[in-house]
């Protein structure tokens, strides 16, 4: 793909929805619950980047092993490429199933955490329609972790690694940015998921339903 051309998924036949907040914020506690209600086909980034980690004969193993490790964020095009893939097998799955008005409906989990990956991902696969963003305090979220730490078995669910996810750049610097330009177009919901898992599900629901309801979608 180069620059300029249409991107894959047309946002008329396709909504995205990128799920962003800090590492522990509940993005994928909350997407789960979401993906019942509203027939969403739930993608993770990190969950994508970690199957492709273990492939056999991934040429990207390595590379992201090391990203995850140290809490640094992956090339764009290896992440944009595993999510435009899974995109596309959805389409094929669902289509006819799950999505009876003919819509491909998505969660983008903890992607796009930086610009450049915004803009592209924008540009060349499928323009956003809605961003939902998590605020928690850090502590929260750390508590969170090393929580999830105890069943999770991911290589980064472990103090050292947790310290490199917070550490000042990470997440400020590079993800800020991304909520602040879809604020600019008005898309950005902010939900505090402080409070117990329902309790901030219900903030979700009221939001996801009314985005749909101005879409003139059936839910
Ligand atoms: N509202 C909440 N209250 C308490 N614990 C939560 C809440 N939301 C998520 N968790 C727990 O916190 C951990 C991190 O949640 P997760 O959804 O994996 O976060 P993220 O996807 O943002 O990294 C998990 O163990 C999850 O069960
Ligand atoms: O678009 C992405 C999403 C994730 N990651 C990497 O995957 C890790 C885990 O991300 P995930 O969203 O799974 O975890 P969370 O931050 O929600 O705990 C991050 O620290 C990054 O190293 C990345 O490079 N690009």
């Amino acid at each position: 793909m180069s620059a300029g051309t249409s991107p894959v998924f047309e946002s008329e036949k396709v909504t995205v929805i990128y799920v962003l907040g800090g590492p522990g914020a509940g993005k994928g506690t909350q997407c789960s619950k979401l993906v019942d209600a509203y027939s969403f086909c739930h993608l993770s980034a990190g969950d994508l980047l970690r199957e492709e980690q273990n492939r056999a004969g991934s040429q990207y193993g390595e590379l992201i092993r090391t990203c995850i490790r140290e809490g640094t964020i992956v090339p764009m095009e290896v992440t944009i490429k595993l999510l435009e893939n899974a995109m596309a097998a959805a389409m094929k799955v669902k289509s006819g199933e799950g999505w009876t008005d003919g819509r491909g409906r998505f969660l983008i989990d903890g992607f796009p955490r930086k610009m450049d990956q915004a803009l592209k991902f924008d540009e060349e696969v499928c323009a956003a329609s809605l961003v939902i963003f998590f605020t928690t305090s850090e502590e929260t979220m750390q508590e969170r972790l090393l929580i999830r730490s105890q069943t999770s078995g991911r290589e980064d669910d472990n103090i050292e690694s947790i310290k490199k996810r917070f550490r000042p750049g990470t997440y400020e610097e590079q993800t800020m940015p991304v909520i602040r330009y879809y604020t600019s177009f008005r898309k950005v919901v902010e939900i505090d998921s402080t409070g117990p898992v329902e309790e901030v599900y219900e903030e979700v629901t009221v939001a996801v339903s009314k985005f749909f309801s101005t879409q003139k979608n059936l839910v």
